[in-house]
């Protein structure tokens, strides 16, 4: 179709035929395909670059599309398609679990891969402006003279003096290993340091003001030998970028469908003028701000669903409800993005009603009725959630049923559960769905009436790790369908590979500046850099001067693993703090009654894996604590996402070892401040010491092996496999052990570690 651009105003856009795709289901070729780009970019740059759109658009020679074989582990080893963290380490850890194929290899390398290649050229972290005092600033300072506690050597000699530098005797350890036994405290001393304080202003006001953008999807060219031109160049001059004043311009540029194509790049077009059935609406302009001015009744949608909406006490829209709304109802495919906690479930969930009640009713009210709407989401947790959501907004539509289906319960069970209450909404993990749609019988012909699919979380589940279980639920629904893309974070490999499931002229609408509009303005984001040895009773000192300062405190600690994240919850048990945990290795039922537990109460810490870290909504969290290396930039984002939701304020930590502070590179573009390290006094080492001689070895055991096998998927760190080891047996001291656990042979194997000195073996 024809494209014509007025005033220099361009969307560009990229893709391969979506029929093509569609017909092949071949993600090889299409990731072939994307190979050239680099080639075009050079070849045109100027061009390309003058009409850039997104802030942070980039052409990628990154291989990890061009990649055969590549992907996840098997579906048995991978029972929940959320636990990523949790399986790189324990599926490289554990010998009983499985083994780890150098396919899977290859998909953790390649996230890792990415998080090196962020890292190039970005130059050095940023740091709080000096002088200005936060919560860990003035009052965290130690008084003149006063000797830090760690400031010495954490790792004197064995026998000498122990690790906290407090003692040089030591007693018989009640515990195998345990360093701790002396109970001695450390002498007395101040850690001092500075904050900063960042008042981040977006570099583009107008997309700051205008609350979101909306960009023309990523249109194709007419086969694979022009497909490249679409593509769109890093940009480099932010005044380029189309930013659209309101919701306004976003009706009026959905009216204009009379396209032309361009000689050199594909491009779409913005036409004024608004359609007469379209409400006109009012967008809040405050640059943080989440809710519009929009009234949900100013669309034309059901009674029922206002009734609903009503009674659930929203007034207006959302920034992105209001920017999806008018054009999904349009019948467009759409990729949003919007910042975590903003209501991307409800822009989501509203249409997908819609399109259920536009539906023929006979079909709905039969006992095999077809799936209308469906709902993939990467865990179980953001599954239950988006069902009972949807289950919010089917108040008054008694006629419509939503089902989940999500690993962590027998198959059959689930089979039984979908006869005897069919519904038209199925919200679903990945595995679990390509299980029912291989293993349960009538479910493939019931998705054959899929009209609308919906990824959450869509750049998860277009990784590596998911993409093809979701390549093959794509190829389980109909071609004609519409397909709704949302996630806080969309990074340019997703941008690139959306169209294996969206339509060539699918919208991305973009609510977020690039950078630091990503994050939250009301969210404090502090960084330390400690050694390991003082990151637990830094921790402790943390939580405790958090919840003096917050008596309603409701705080998430993330861990790297599932092991890891259940020695931190044994950990701070012992020390008396009233802590919960989730992870992938508990069962589902323990994971949703603390779930929900953790919902409802305040005064509550949850210690977790990245389980939690996508999507889930728990309400008021005040602080997010990140301890050791988030997997990547979109991870550290979403897990800061669980708090500062729906507008709110909120804190975040992150504690790194000096060895993984090179991670900042990859977020420095967000206003990330270093924190001085605060006090930690001989009485609160003395107490975590104690806390770490109660923990149970066996879970210091794991916690070591699941370290390593974390650390060792960061190719950054494991590169140097002996550093590695030295590492982690700094880990295995920061618990209080004197020697390093003892590994089987054949685990130290799969994970690539035989004959590194200092591993003990058994
Ligand atoms: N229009 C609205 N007004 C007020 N609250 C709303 C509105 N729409 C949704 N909410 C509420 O906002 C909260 C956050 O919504 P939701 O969980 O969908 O955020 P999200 O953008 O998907 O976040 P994440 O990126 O972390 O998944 C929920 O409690 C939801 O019920």
């Amino acid at each position: 179709m024809p494209l014509k651009f007025p005033l220099g105003v361009r969307f560009i856009t990229h893709s391969l035929p979506c029929t093509h795709l569609a017909s092949s289901m071949n993600s090889a070729a299409l990731i072939y395909s994307f190979r050239a780009v680099p080639v075009i970019s050079k070849a045109l740059p100027s061009r390309l670059t003058c009409l850039g759109l997104c802030s942070r658009v980039s052409f990628s020679t990154r291989p990890e599309f061009g990649r055969r074989g590549e992907i996840r582990a098997s579906k048995s080893l991978i029972e929940d398609e959320a636990e990523l963290s949790d399986w790189v380490s324990d599926l490289r850890t554990s010998s009983v679990r499985g083994k780890f194929t150098s396919d899977e290899d290859e998909a953790v390398q390649e996230r890792v891969r990415r998080n090196v290649e962020r890292d190039d050229g970005r130059g050095p972290p940023r740091r709080g402006r000096e002088g200005q005092a936060d919560r860990f600033g003035v009052s965290r300072r130690g008084k003149e003279g006063e000797v830090d506690r760690f400031g010495g050597s954490r790792r004197g000699k064995e026998g000498e003096i122990d690790r906290f530098g407090d003692s040089n005797r030591r007693r018989t350890e009640p515990v195998r290993n345990n360093r701790f036994g002396d109970r001695e405290g450390a002498r007395n001393g101040r850690v001092q340091g500075r904050s900063g304080e960042s008042s981040f202003r977006g570099r583009n006001e107008r997309n700051v003001d205008s609350g979101f953008r909306r960009e023309r999807g990523m249109e194709t060219n007419k086969g694979l030998g022009k497909q490249t031109r679409g593509l769109r160049q890093e940009e480099e001059d932010s005044s380029d970028e189309v930013v659209l004043g309101g919701i306004d311009d976003l009706l009026s540029e959905v009216s204009g469908d009379d396209d032309s194509e361009d000689d050199e790049v594909f491009v779409g077009k913005v036409v004024k003028g608004v359609e007469a059935d379209m409400p006109r609406t009012d967008t809040a302009k405050t640059s943080d701000s989440y809710l519009s001015k929009t009234r949900f009744d100013q669309f034309p949608l059901s009674p029922l669903s206002l009734r609903a909406i009503k009674d659930a006490g929203f007034e207006t829209m959302t920034v992105v409800q209001e920017a999806t709304l008018p054009i999904i109802l349009k019948g467009k495919d759409v990729l949003a993005k919007a910042k975590t906690g903003t209501g991307k479930t409800v822009a989501f969930l509203l249409p997908s009603i819609e399109a259920v009640i536009k539906s023929p009713p006979a079909s709905r009210d039969s006992r095999q009725s077809p799936i209308v709407v469906l709902v993939v989401c990467p865990t179980r947790e953001l599954a239950s959630q988006a069902a009972a959501e949807a289950n919010t907004l089917l108040k008054y539509h008694s006629s419509i049923g939503v089902q989940v289906v999500i690993g962590g319960t027998k198959l059959p069970t689930e089979q039984r559960r979908m006869q005897a209450n069919p519904c038209q909404i199925l919200v679903a993990t990945p595995g679990r769905l390509k299980d029912h749609i291989e293993n349960t019988s009538g479910f493939a012909t019931r998705l054959n009436g899929v009209k609308v699919l919906v990824l959450d979380e869509a750049d998860h589940l277009l990784d590596m790790g998911f993409r093809r279980d979701i390549e093959r639920i794509i190829a389980a629904v109909p071609k004609q369908r519409q397909t709704f893309l949302f996630s806080a974070t969309v990074p340019e490999e997703v941008r690139q590979i959306c169209h294996i499931a969206l339509k060539r002229d699918h919208e991305f609408i973009n609510c977020v500046q690039e950078g630091s509009g990503e994050t939250h303005q009301k969210v404090k984001q502090m960084y330390m850099i400690a050694s390991l040895d003082r990151h637990f009773s830094l921790l402790y000192v943390l939580l405790k001067e958090h919840m003096a300062d917050n008596p309603d405190y409701k705080v998430i600690i993330f861990c790297t693993t599932a092991m890891v994240t259940r020695l931190v919850a044994d950990l701070l048990g012992q020390l008396s703090l009233n802590v919960r945990e989730i992870h992938s290795r508990k069962p589902q039922g323990y994971r949703t009654k603390v779930s929900d537990e953790f919902r409802k109460s305040k005064s509550i810490i949850l210690v977790t894996s990245d389980v939690s870290a996508r999507g889930v909504d728990y309400p008021d969290v005040s602080l997010v604590v990140q301890m050791g290396l988030p997997s990547d930039r979109e991870q550290y984002i979403h897990r800061l996402g669980r708090t500062g939701r729906k507008g709110k304020e909120g804190e975040g930590v992150l504690m790194l070892a000096p060895w993984e502070e090179y991670f900042l590179s990859s977020v420095k573009d967000l206003p990330i401040n270093k924190s001085p390290l605060p006090p930690v006094d001989p009485e609160a080492v003395k107490k975590v010491q104690r806390g770490l001689n109660q923990v149970e070895m066996k879970n210091k055991e794991a916690a070591y092996q699941a370290w390593l096998g974390y650390y060792k998927s960061q190719k950054m760190i494991a590169r140097d496999t002996t550093r590695l080891v030295e590492l982690a047996n700094e880990f295995s001291r920061s618990m209080g052990l004197d020697m390093p656990p003892a590994i089987p042979k054949n685990v130290l194997g799969k994970m690539g570690l035989k004959n590194v000195p200092g591993l003990r073996t058994k």
